[in-house]
């Protein structure tokens, strides 16, 4: 075993715990990949050793505590298709799979008040629809109350335990709530003129009203509360994005998080006034998950940073500061922080990201550096725990994490910035970090690598066919190489939100050609290093194998890994480590050589 096989056997050898949801016997389920995948564990109520309660060799994606009994939902999907099947388990004892239709998406909903039923968002009649679906846990008896246009997520239950509540986003800034009653008839909760989001919404139990997250007439989601078809009532508004929002089970608290500048803070504000009531101290990092204990005293949630995985925490009502609940390893040794930066564009805006140096002294003629793009594009870098990067740091490459205009997170005019014909000003963007990194002595301009997943992928490809003269080599995982047959491909339930963020396939389709880098493919210098897993059902891998065939017609170095049980993501930790190995071994030979 080599030196670097090692040092990321032990960097993922670290396992997460993550989304924490609690049963309403108090017990605690999570998901925690300590055997190789996400699955779902839980902590006895009256505390004890954690056990696992699934073991798939695919990954769980959430597990959801019962409000009824120390029962819970959880979901996965087949080698990462996203075809999420739904699983019940009992308080004791193995899973029973609530639905087994290979072909549909249930995407999990919530559990009926009384626990009895869960419902969830199934594209079963037609790919491209979601509808919403009610499956009676005793029987599997499965109900679809309404047949819908295009896709949906259902974010829960009316109090009635009834009507359910039907979230449609046609566009990342846009959403509505809906409800649909048991006959199938559709009522509108958020009507609204214009494009504003309205999510994760909680209903007071008496039915009048629900606590929301909106961005309706402004910059940022917020916490609001409103009457259905009403106008929301602000209660809380940052200068920052709420993400996350639990009612406590008394409905006298709220619990929120804050993005700030992709760091999380937590807060408990008052339930009817929004003021804040407690901001429990906890450790630097981003929370995924809330989650209120029955009884009402204590919140359960998950935090991960960039120097440990995901462990879970607990705050109990009055004290001032969070405690470690769970973690499943010892904090990574040896492993670098990030630290938040900023860095100037051509439009003379600060672009925000994270920077991450090697230990000791940079080299006499500077680090190289992996900037390293996220996907989306409407989403955001977080500090999270990176086990890729940390590889990269211990082999002395430095990793600049930037967010660049249109990551969302800064607000809805930030997050615009690269809409349709503006998309190549956040290529643009890139290699404005590269003019920065190149502008100081601890970094060797001449050794700058640029990887990206998904969008990201695009990104890279954009940037080192417009660029190629500043890249020294690119790492690109299943992105985007030519817009046309990406619509082509992409699961038909998602084209009308992706032509809504890119441009429609028909009516734009000059701009897209344009903006495919497979056309641009001779102009690309560096060595490329290609990953995708064949069953992905966002990006097709066929963008991949145009790309890498693109590639070897002009002699152009590229290596791929390709991944037949995997899909928008490498999950499974044997092929991380694959995929991982192959990166590192790839940037040693075109950045360190
Ligand atoms: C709205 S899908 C975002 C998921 C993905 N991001 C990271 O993996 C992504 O970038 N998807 C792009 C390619 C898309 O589906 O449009």
């Amino acid at each position: 075993m080599t030196e670097i096989e090692a040092r990321l056997d032990a960097l993922l050898a670290a396992p997460a715990a993550s989304l924490p949801s609690f049963a309403a016997d108090g017990r605690l389920y999570f998901l925690c990949d300590a055997g190789g995948s996400a699955q779902v564990w839980e902590l006895p109520a009256g505390g004890g050793a954690p056990r696992p309660r699934s073991a798939h060799r695919d990954a769980v994606s959430f597990v959801a505590g019962s409000p009824a009994d120390g029962g819970a939902v959880f979901g996965r999907d087949s080698a990462g298709d996203e075809r999420v099947q739904l699983y019940r388990l009992e308080p004791e004892g193995e899973p029973r799979p609530l639905t087994a239709d290979p072909r549909t998406i249930h995407a999990w909903g919530a559990f009926s008040p009384d626990g009895r039923r869960v419902a969830c968002a199934a594209n079963s009649r037609d790919p491209a629809h979601a509808d919403p679906v009610v499956i009676d846990i005793a029987t599997g008896a499965a109900t679809r109350l309404r047949e819908v246009q295009g896709p949906h997520e259902l974010p829960g239950w009316m109090p009635d335990g009834r009507s359910v509540v039907l979230s449609t986003a046609p566009r990342t800034f846009e959403s509505e709530l809906i409800a649909v009653a048991p006959d199938g008839a559709a009522t509108p909760l958020t009507p609204h003129q214009g494009d504003w989001r309205h999510m994760n919404p909680r209903w007071r139990k008496d039915g009048e009203g629900f606590w929301l997250l909106t961005d309706r007439g402004g910059e940022f989601l917020c916490v609001a509360f409103m009457l259905p078809g009403g106008t929301p009532r602000r209660l809380f508004a940052p200068d920052a994005d709420v993400e996350k929002l639990e009612v406590s089970p008394d409905q006298s608290r709220l619990a929120v998080v804050v993005n700030e500048a992709a760091w999380s803070r937590l807060h408990i504000l008052d339930a009817a006034t929004g003021a804040v009531l407690e901001s429990p101290e906890h450790p630097p990092g981003v929370i995924t998950k809330l989650s209120w204990h029955p009884d009402g005293g204590s919140l359960a949630f998950d935090l991960v940073c960039p120097t440990r995985p995901a462990t879970l925490w607990r705050h109990r009502r009055g004290e001032a500061a969070a405690e470690l609940l769970f973690a499943a390893s010892a904090a990574p040794e040896a492993v670098v922080d990030w630290q938040t930066v900023s860095f100037p564009t051509f439009d003379s805006r600060d672009l925000p990201g994270f920077l991450a140096l090697p230990a000791g002294e940079a080299p006499a003629r500077g680090w190289p550096v992996l900037v390293w793009v996220h996907g989306g594009p409407a989403m955001q870098a977080l500090p999270n725990w990176r086990p890729d990067l940390q590889l990269m740091l211990s082999l002395g490459i430095a990793v600049l994490v930037p967010n660049v205009r249109g990551s969302t997170g800064y607000g809805r005019d930030y997050a615009a910035l690269d809409d349709r014909e503006k998309r190549m000003d956040s290529v643009r963007d890139l290699a404005a970090a590269h003019a920065w990194l190149g502008a100081q002595p601890r970094f060797d301009k001449q050794r700058i690598g640029i990887m990206g997943q998904s969008y990201g992928g695009w990104m890279v490809l954009a940037a080192v066919t417009e660029q190629p003269e500043l890249w020294a080599a690119g790492v690109d995982y299943y992105g985007i190489a030519r817009w046309k047959t990406f619509f082509e491909r992409t699961g038909p339930w998602r084209v009308g939100h992706r032509a809504a963020e890119y441009g429609d396939p028909v009516a734009d389709a000059e701009l897209l050609e344009r903006l495919s880098p497979l056309h641009k493919a001779g102009d690309i210098r560096c060595p490329m290093l290609v990953a995708q897993g064949l069953t992905d059902p966002r990006v097709p891998p066929h963008e991949s194998a145009q790309i890498v065939q693109a590639l070897k017609n002009r002699n152009v170095p590229v290596e791929s890994v390709i991944f037949p049980d995997e899909g928008h993501g490498f999950l499974k930790r044997d092929n991380r480590r694959t995929v991982m190995l192959a990166v590192a071994g790839f940037l040693r030979q075109h950045l360190m050589g």
